[in-house]
C-alpha cells in the first residue's frame, strides 16, 4: 500500500465513524438554517469569519450566497470579514489581531443580521470577539467548531460542533455543514426570484 493510499483509507474510515454523529446535529443545523433564512427574508445579511482554512470556508460560504450555490435564485447579501487586507492590517496593526473581525463587526453588523464564526479549536480570540460584538449589536450568532466548542460555543447563540478533534477533519465536516445550510437557504429563495 502506498502512503497516499494509507492516508486516503484512514481519512475515509475516520469520516465513516463520524458520519452518524454528524447526522445527530440535524436539529442544530435546522435551527441555524432557519436563522439564516429569517435574517435574509427580513432584510438582514450574513457575515462570516475564521482563520486559515476557516477563512477560506468563510469566504466560500459568503460567495455561495452573493453568487450562486446550486439553484437559480436572487443574489443574497453576505460578507466575509476575512477578505479586506487593508482593514485586516490596519486593525491588526493599530489595535490587535484579536480585533480584526470585531472592529469590522462594529462597523457593519445591524440588528437582524447573522454572524457565523468558524473555528476548529473553538478558541480563536478574533472569532470569539467577533461573536461577542455581533451579539451585542443584535445579530444572531452561530459558531462552527469541533467537538470541543471552546469559548466560541460559550459565546454564540447556537453552535454546530463537528464531532472530531482533528483540525482537518473538522474543516471537512464544516464545509459539508455549510453546503447543507446553502441547500436549505436555496429551498427558501428559489421560488422567490423577484423578492
Ligand atoms: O487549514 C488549516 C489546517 O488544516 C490551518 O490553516 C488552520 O485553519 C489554522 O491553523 C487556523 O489558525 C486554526 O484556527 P482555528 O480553527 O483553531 O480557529
Ligand atoms: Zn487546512
Amino acid at each position: 500500500m502506498t502512503l497516499a493510499t494509507h492516508h486516503l483509507t484512514s481519512y475515509i474510515d475516520r469520516h465513516r465513524q463520524a458520519l452518524d454523529r454528524l447526522a445527530g446535529l440535524a436539529p442544530e443545523v435546522q435551527a441555524a438554517a432557519q436563522a439564516c433564512v429569517s435574517a435574509l427574508q427580513g432584510g438582514g445579511k450574513l457575515l462570516t469569519c475564521g482563520n486559515g482554512g476557516s477563512a477560506a470556508d468563510a469566504q466560500h460560504f459568503a460567495a455561495e450566497l452573493t453568487g450562486r450555490y446550486r439553484r437559480e435564485r436572487r443574489a443574497l447579501p453576505a460578507i466575509a470579514l476575512t477578505t479586506d487586507s487593508s482593514a485586516l492590517t490596519c486593525i491588526g496593526n493599530d489595535y490587535a489581531f484579536e480585533e480584526v473581525f470585531a472592529r469590522q463587526a462594529q462597523a457593519l453588523v445591524q440588528p437582524g443580521d447573522v454572524l457565523v464564526g468558524i473555528t476548529t479549536s473553538g478558541n480563536s480570540g478574533n472569532v470569539v470577539r467577533a461573536l461577542e460584538v455581533a451579539r451585542e449589536r443584535g445579530a444572531f450568532t452561530i459558531a462552527l467548531t469541533g467537538e470541543n466548542g471552546g469559548r466560541a460555543a460559550q459565546t454564540a447563540h447556537l453552535t454546530l460542533q463537528a464531532p472530531s478533534e482533528r483540525t482537518a477533519q473538522i474543516q471537512e465536516m464544516h464545509i459539508l455543514l455549510i453546503h447543507v445550510l446553502c441547500e436549505t437557504i436555496d429551498d427558501a429563495f428559489v421560488e422567490d426570484r423577484q423578492a
